[in-house]
């Protein structure tokens, strides 16, 4: 059995499936085709100022020799002006900047070569030609470089995400996550749990290895119980928080929402900066839920525009306005919109009703629904303003014709999705749903190890009527 507890604790360390949350390889793991030398253009296609053309591979030195003249070798890491030109005809093609990083020194880890061309098209097919001319190079595959960076042991898996997540980072929110999990926050926070793991391991195999001598601690076990036990609350802080961490990659859902003709689709407009939205002043122009994807106040956001909330209309507005109360329930924030001139009508006393005021309101789980009340034309009030009802729940006054007000809902705005999204300045946030299959898997792992911990040998008779627990535990 006890066997049987070691498998399941260094099961709990290394996560059931390979690899790991925060594998670093380096060794051992060679994917296929990786002898070869590769070659890719890295920067974006199409016509630029300057391109980079990369290699990576034991043929790197040897590649740049045969297309730069004179042939030596430029000094390691040092950037150096030769005139480039095709090995097999002797053409010249570019006079570029050349670097040369011999390996392991280099983001491969592998000797690599880069040729800083001008960006024409002419010229980086020229360059590509050439490297595809010499022996031993071929067209690297998608993603083929930081799949060498890995199995060198330069990156590990969550700092390959980052890296991944980096390169598609269109707000700051997303660049600064991203930047922070390729620098090794998040690797660095699960390597910490797995020492203590180690630890928890050391304790409980002292206790198989002793547990006969007298003079052996007493509460080894109850040591690795409590460390385990703490373990398991940090796993779980992080598991309840890992939907931050997703819609920080993949944006929050804003819903706009309001009656009919609040200006739900200018304020759309004026968020996304774009057109997105017909506007007109007649009700229930817009129909169908409007996607847009936007950066609001440095975070991502998916914007919905929805089709304004009332009743008695025809059927094709009736499924409009389902299809509004469906993308509401939905929600990470709803935006709702009514004309502060209007506060009055049946339309606005019904949404503050059913939409504004209920989402304020606690529901059994203790989490209410995040709102932003926005009282649009405001350059339709009256110089005092003194037609607001005192009664109205917290709200902000815009215009979306004048742009007054933008600046404050941008900021409540930014407060909001920063709770939403997650701080990554206060720690590694979990990014994806792998995270979460593998620290589920290790808690999993870990509840059995501390039944196993506090039932000790008292527990074997009960797992032998079990054989399919046993096969589990890869039992003794
Ligand atoms: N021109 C160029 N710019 C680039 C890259 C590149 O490959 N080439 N990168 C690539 O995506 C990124 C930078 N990443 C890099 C990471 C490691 C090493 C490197 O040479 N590492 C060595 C030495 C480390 C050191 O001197 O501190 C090593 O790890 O041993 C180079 C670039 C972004 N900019």
């Amino acid at each position: 059995m006890w066997r049987g507890l070691w498998t399941l604790v260094s099961r709990a360390a290394r996560g059931p499936h390979s690899p790991r949350l925060c594998t670093r390889q380096g060794s051992g793991y060679r994917a296929p085709g990786s002898g070869a030398t590769i070659f890719a253009l890295s920067s974006g296609q199409g016509r630029c100022g300057i391109a980079v053309i990369r290699t990576s591979g034991p043929a790197s030195g040897h590649a740049l020799q045969s297309l730069t003249a004179p042939r030596d070798l430029p000094l390691a890491r040092k950037a150096c002006l030769r005139l480039l030109s095709d090995p097999r005809s002797g053409e010249p093609l570019d006079r570029a900047l050349v670097l040369w990083f011999p390996g392991p020194q280099s983001f491969t880890g592998e000797d690599c070569a880069e040729f800083h061309v001008h960006g024409g098209p002419a010229v980086v097919s020229g360059v590509l030609q050439a490297l595809g001319s010499v022996p031993g190079l071929r067209p690297a595959e998608a993603g083929e470089f930081t799949r060498r960076a890995f199995a060198h042991g330069k990156l590990s898996l969550t700092e390959v995400e980052g890296l991944a997540d980096l390169i598609h980072a269109e707000t700051e929110a997303q660049r600064r996550q991203a930047l922070r999990q390729l620098d090794g926050e998040l690797g660095d926070l699960c390597r910490g749990w797995a020492e203590t793991l180690t630890k928890a391991l050391a304790h409980v195999e002292a206790y198989i290895d002793f547990s006969e001598d007298d003079n052996l601690e007493e509460g080894v076990l109850d040591q690795a119980d409590s460390e385990v036990r703490k373990l398991e609350v940090a796993l779980g802080v992080h598991l309840r928080d890992a939907r931050r961490g997703q819609r920080l990659r993949s944006g929050a859902h804003v819903v706009v929402a309001g009656p009919p003709n609040a200006g739900k689709s200018s304020l759309v407009n004026l968020l996304s900066r774009k057109p997105v939205s017909i506007v007109s002043p007649e009700p229930g122009t817009t129909r169908d839920v409007l996607e847009t994807p936007v950066d609001l106040a440095g975070f991502p956001a998916l914007l919905s525009d929805t089709a304004g909330l009332r009743e008695g209309v025809g059927p094709v507005e009736q499924e409009g306005v389902r299809r509004a109360q469906k993308r509401l329930e939905q929600a990470d924030l709803i935006l709702a919109v009514l004309d502060a001139s209007d506060l009055a009508s049946p339309a606005s006393c019904n949404f503050l009703d059913t939409v504004v005021i209920p989402a304020g309101a606690r529901n059994p789980n203790g989490s209410r629904q995040r709102l932003l009340l926005v009282l649009n034309k405001s350059d339709l009030l009256p110089a005092g303003r003194s037609d607001l009802h005192p009664d109205l729940p917290s709200h902000l006054l815009l215009s979306c014709l004048t742009g007054e007000g933008l600046d404050g809902l941008l900021e409540a705005l930014k407060k909001e999705l920063a709770a939403l999204c997650g701080d990554p300045s206060t720690g590694p946030l979990l990014t994806r749903s792998r995270h979460q299959h593998h620290l589920r898997g290790c808690l999993d792992a870990l509840g059995l190890l501390r039944g196993q911990v506090r039932g000790q040998w008292k527990l074997r008779p009960r797992l032998e009527e079990h054989p399919e627990a046993l096969g589990y535990l890869g039992t003794a």
